[in-house]
């Protein structure tokens, strides 16, 4: 099966001269439909970076990213903020919901980019009620406890219905119970076909993974 996230030889420096140091040295990443993958490592050894790589937050040095297909490195910026609008859900620690808007809003919006799933509004207000937030749908971010902004995180990484889902550290701020419900759904979302990418220290975290891979002197190693 062709892997939904092909990444090889990636490169990525930050800092010039004397100061600059090579985070990622040839770091490969394959990651197939349905599958969960853990990146563990210690603090600083470039786990975050690789995600915003291979999500086109950020460019790689050298290396050749693909998702689903479609190539993420050498690309114009229009193309990459279209792949990372229609392929990929991001979820984060911090959740990142826009303040100023409900919940509810917040799901809704990210079906109305452009280039959205036809069918992106019904699947939120699916999401909304299949992840119990519906009683707290109009609330605003900071009405609600963490557990929930990050099923609203959820719901709206997964309104488009992208192949791909990257989180990082996606229970660093919860509970254990909200942050056992925010893997089931990472689960879930990976049963449905797609491809899940999870930057943790936890070792709950680690457990649903099917592979956990270690990053350590630039490089993902199993
Ligand atoms: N935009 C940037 N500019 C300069 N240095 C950066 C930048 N982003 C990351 N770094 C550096 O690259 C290294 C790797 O950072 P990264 O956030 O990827 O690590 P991490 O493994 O995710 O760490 P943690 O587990 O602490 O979150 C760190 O030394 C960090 O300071």
């Amino acid at each position: 099966m062709a892997a939904v996230i092909a990444a090889t030889g990636v490169v990525k420096t930050f800092g010039e001269g004397r100061a600059a140091r090579r985070v990622l040295d040839g770091a490969a990443l394959h990651v197939q439909p349905g599958e969960v993958v853990a990146i563990l490592g210690r603090s600083g050894t470039g786990k975050s970076t690789m995600l915003n790589l291979v999500g086109g937050l950020d460019r790689p040095d050298a290396g050749t990213i693909t998702v689903a297909g479609e190539p993420v490195t050498g690309v114009s910026e229009r193309a990459l903020s279209r792949l990372r609008r229609t392929h990929i859900g991001f979820i984060f620690q911090f959740f990142h919901l826009l303040p100023e808007l409900s919940g509810e809003a917040n799901v809704l919006l990210a079906g109305r980019v452009r280039g959205a799933a036809p069918d992106a509004a019904e699947r939120g207000q699916a999401l909304i009620d299949r992840l119990g937030l519906r009683g707290v749908a109009r609330s605003l971010p900071h009405q609600l406890s963490g557990g929930e902004q990050q099923r609203f995180a959820i719901a709206r990484a997964l309104v488009n219905d992208p192949p791909v889902l990257l989180a990082d550290e996606p229970t660093g701020n919860l509970d254990t119970r909200a942050g056992a419900e925010v893997l089931r759904l990472l689960r879930a979302g990976a049963e449905e076909g797609r491809a899940v990418v999870m930057v943790t220290h936890e070792s709950a975290a680690a457990d649903i993974a099917d592979r956990v891979l270690t990053l350590r002197d630039g490089r993902l190693i199993p």
